[in-house]
């Protein structure tokens, strides 16, 4: 063949003289705008590709797979093993202590738990979340791609889950290098993968590795990757980002119910506490987020402070309370000891029927989901109580996944079965790591229930891996999907729901009004519940002093409406909406006031 580097006929060039001047060098810049010597060139990469996808293993077992697993479940364990707690606790005069008596050491130790678990399936979606098929300006369309811009604010505790000699890295260097070579985006789906398997409930197992696929290519950069992430702040970010990966809001609210799991927290967000309702629920991936959605009088959170971002929470004890820090008498450091808030992001709400907006309107299907997922025992009544089935939001979740963490892949591999050994050359590109696979890490054990992505930088590096493993491209040649016009939102068949909606705007806020049960009178809504003049001032409506209504469905946007059921002394620290109220100390019967006032 003509040699494109040749001026003349395309005769090859005399070799010794090209090299004596490093005219072959010079030629080949001159030469550059020739689309022949970019072909030539592009050729040459291509094969140097090829030649790493041969020293790619063309096979990932399920054996490695799971290896994967258990070496997160014993990191979990040994990191945040329970401790004994033998000595006296000096419990810190200057922050309130709150339900003391309530909280065991097994809590302080699920926080750092629930916090590795959750940041693990969140290192991941934060990977996927950029995808956008229509923008390759940052250099590829992103998705999952094992890159992340570590600096940006809305990845802020991730590098302290992922650092040099943080334990999920020193997991993966296991299996960067020989002889299996899987990327850290693979690896990072592998890894939330496991953390779901472990942590949803027994008898019920989430295991997500039939769907499981593994070859996509680390990307080494990603500019701009974190200005594609929704922020938290409206409904408007899930319809940004969520329908841009072809995904539809059945989707965007199983996804979402990953909040379940792990925690928000004020030095990473500003959010701060749990979705679930306990510390240990924060450990177990599973359809609580959506009965926490529907069962709580949510409220909104720090309105007055432009520092901290507003979100929601619900009357429960300990949601407005600081934490509470013991001192450990032993020297063994401190404990954060409280219960942690109760919390909705607005972006959480937008899944909920209390935020639904006009019937018909495409958010309508996320409420629907929500309800669906939550799966109540009553169609009518639909705030609970709830069934044990996890399996509609497992079902929608799978799905939900499996695009999400493929996109813009195709050719990827499956798990397979077995790998027999591979015939072709074993040296490993001099590009990989070269660890050696059957060194497992070790963790050494500690008392201190802190560690995880909320450590301290002197537990964990604050940066990122400084020398992160790069992966050899995978045998089966996948590829980046040309950019498409997906559909936004693909529509699904969804069960119908009984109460009849009626929105109500208010501003950004669309509320769906709670109906209450009146006795003897059918059901009525917050509108006649609140004064006359429509001003809802709770426990101050005239009618609302009758004390004779059952709350049906929480408020959540502006209006204040929850009343008393009828004879219901507030004995319980509860929400009004589980059928009791909060006492915190006040006069029993006033649930209002301490809701809302
Ligand atoms: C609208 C989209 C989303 C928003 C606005 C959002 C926002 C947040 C925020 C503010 C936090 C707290 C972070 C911190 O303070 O440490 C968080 C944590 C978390 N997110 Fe999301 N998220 C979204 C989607 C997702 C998705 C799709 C998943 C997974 C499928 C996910 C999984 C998690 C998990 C597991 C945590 C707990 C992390 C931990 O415990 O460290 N999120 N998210």
């Amino acid at each position: 063949a003509p040699c494109p580097f040749a001026r003349n006929g395309g005769e090859p060039p005399n070799d010794e003289v090209h090299s004596k001047g490093n005219l072959r060098g010079r030629r080949r810049l001159v030469d550059l705008n020739n689309a022949q010597v970019k072909t030539a060139l592009d050729n040459i990469i291509e094969n140097r590709r090829d030649q790493h996808r041969r020293l790619q293993t063309a096979c990932l077992s399920e054996d490695a797979y799971y290896a994967i697993e258990e070496d997160i479940r014993v990191a979990s364990e040994t990191l945040f093993a329970d401790f004994e707690l033998t000595t006296e606790v000096d419990v810190d005069p200057s922050r309130r202590v709150v339900e003391l008596a309530n909280v065991t050491i097994a809590d302080a130790s699920n926080i750092g738990k629930a916090h590795f678990f959750g940041g693990i399936v969140r290192l991941a979606a934060h990977d996927f979340m950029d995808y956008d098929p229509n923008d390759a300006s940052g250099g590829s369309q992103m998705g999952q791609d094992g890159c992340i811009d570590w600096e940006h604010p809305a990845n802020a505790g991730l590098p302290g889950l992922w650092c040099d000699d943080c334990a999920l890295t020193e997991i993966y260097n296991v299996y960067a290098g020989e002889p299996y070579f899987l990327s850290r985006a693979d690896f990072w789906v592998a890894a939330a993968n496991a953390v779901m398997h472990i942590t949803s409930p027994e008898g019920e197992k989430l295991d997500l590795a039939s769907t499981f696929r593994f070859g996509r290519v680390d990307a080494e950069t990603c500019e701009g990757s974190a200005l594609r992430l929704p922020e938290s702040g409206s409904c408007s970010e899930v319809e940004r980002v969520f329908p841009r990966m072809g995904l539809s809001w059945t989707d965007a609210t199983a996804l979402l119910g990953a909040h379940s799991l792990g925690r928000g927290d004020a030095k990473f967000s500003g959010h701060h506490g749990i979705w679930a309702n306990s510390e240990a629920e924060s450990l177990v991936f599973d359809k609580r987020y959506y009965e926490e959605i529907l069962r709580r009088a949510w409220i909104p959170r720090n309105l007055d402070d432009d520092s901290i971002p507003q979100d929601w929470t619900w009357g429960g004890a300990g949601n407005d309370e600081d934490d509470a820090i013991a001192t450990r008498a032993d020297g063994g450091g401190d404990i954060v000891l409280n219960l942690s808030p109760r919390f909705m992001l607005n972006t959480d709400f937008s899944q909920s029927p209390c935020q639904t907006y006009e019937a018909g309107s495409e958010r309508d299907e996320a409420a629907q989901a929500v309800v669906r997922f939550a799966d109540p025992r009553s169609a009518v009544d639909i705030t609970g109580p709830f069934s044990n089935n996890n399996q509609p939001f497992f079902d929608a979740f799978a799905v939900a996944w499996e695009k999400a963490t493929t996109n813009g892949w195709t050719n990827l591999s499956t798990l397979s079965e077995a790998c027999v050994p591979d015939a072709s050359p074993s040296q490993s590109p001099s590009a990989n790591p070269t660890k050696n696979p059957s060194a497992k890490p070790s963790f050494p054990p500690t008392n201190e229930p802190s560690l995880g992505p909320s450590s301290s930088p002197t537990n964990h590096s604050s940066s990122p891996p400084s020398a992160k493993p790069v992966s050899a491209p995978p045998s089966t040649n996948p590829q980046r999907t040309n950019p498409t016009n997906e559909p936004t939102n693909v529509p699904t068949a969804e069960p119908s729901r009984t109460l009849t909606l009626a929105p109500v705007s208010s501003g950004d806020c669309k509320d769906w009004p709670s109906t209450f049960a009146v006795d003897g009178k059918g059901d009525k809504d917050c509108q006649w519940v609140g004064t006359q003049d429509g001003t809802f001032v709770g426990p101050d409506s005239k009618k609302c002093k009758k004390a004779e209504f059952h709350q049906k469905c929480p408020e959540t946007c502006n209006m204040p409406c929850g009343c008393v059921p009828k004879n219901e002394a507030c004995s319980a620290n509860e929400d009004c909406c589980s059928g009791n109220c909060r006492d915190g100390g006040k006069k029993a019967g006033t649930c209002g006031n301490e809701l809302f006032g």
